[in-house]
């Protein structure tokens, strides 16, 4: 089997033309609670909550594990590869501002974005009520349809003891 430069496969072992499929990809983030932050998740603030999420940036669990499946989609690498902590002029970015750039990466390298698809683990805050907002916001961000969803861990493990959150995604891109 062969490859063209970004390591779609082009020819079988038997020399058949094979045809260039959609990549898809895989990301996660989690980030821990911390109290006196902000709490930015899916691009939104979310008032009410004393703490936020931790990090260098806003800690956007939900735009950074999103960046992570469409650079992984892309062979690209990930966030850190990016985006590193040792990059003063990332510090306190929001997600979409990071979202963004991911995209705009992505294409840079010949891809374009077919869609992303993130799930939030853990139980708060409620990605359901605001999906619509959220939606709208990322996928016009990343030039293509974004959906957002939530899942409890129904009280187990970090995200029930409401000890942080986390994110998975995946993303496709051809
Ligand atoms: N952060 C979250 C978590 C959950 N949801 C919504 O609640 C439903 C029930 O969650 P279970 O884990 O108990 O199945 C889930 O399907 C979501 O609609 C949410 O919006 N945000
Ligand atoms: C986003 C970056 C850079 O500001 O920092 P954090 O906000 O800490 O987020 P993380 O998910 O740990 O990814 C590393 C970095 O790329």
């Amino acid at each position: 089997m062969s490859s063209d430069a970004k390591g779609a496969d082009t020819k079988s072992s038997e020399g058949v033309s094979l045809p260039r499929l959609p990549r898809t990809g895989i990301g996660v983030d989690t980030h821990a609670f911390a109290e006196g932050r902000e709490l930015w998740v899916a691009g939104l603030r979310w008032e009410g909550y004393s703490f936020g999420l931790d990090g260098h940036s806003d800690a956007d669990v939900v735009a950074h594990a999103a960046c992570n499946a469409l650079f992984s989609a892309a062979g690209l690498g990930d966030l850190g590869a990016h985006f590193g902590t040792d990059r003063p002029e990332w510090a306190g970015a929001s997600g979409v501002k990071l979202l963004a750039e991911a995209a705009r990466i992505v294409r840079e390298a010949g891809f374009e974005i077919g869609n992303v698809a993130v799930q939030v683990v853990g139980a708060m805050p409620k990605v359901g009520k605001r999906r619509a907002e959220a939606q709208e916001l990322l996928s016009a961000t990343v030039g293509a349809p974004v959906s957002v969803a939530g899942a409890t861990t129904d009280g187990l493990g970090f995200p029930g003891r409401e000890e942080g959150l986390t994110a998975v995604a995946t993303a496709l891109v051809y």
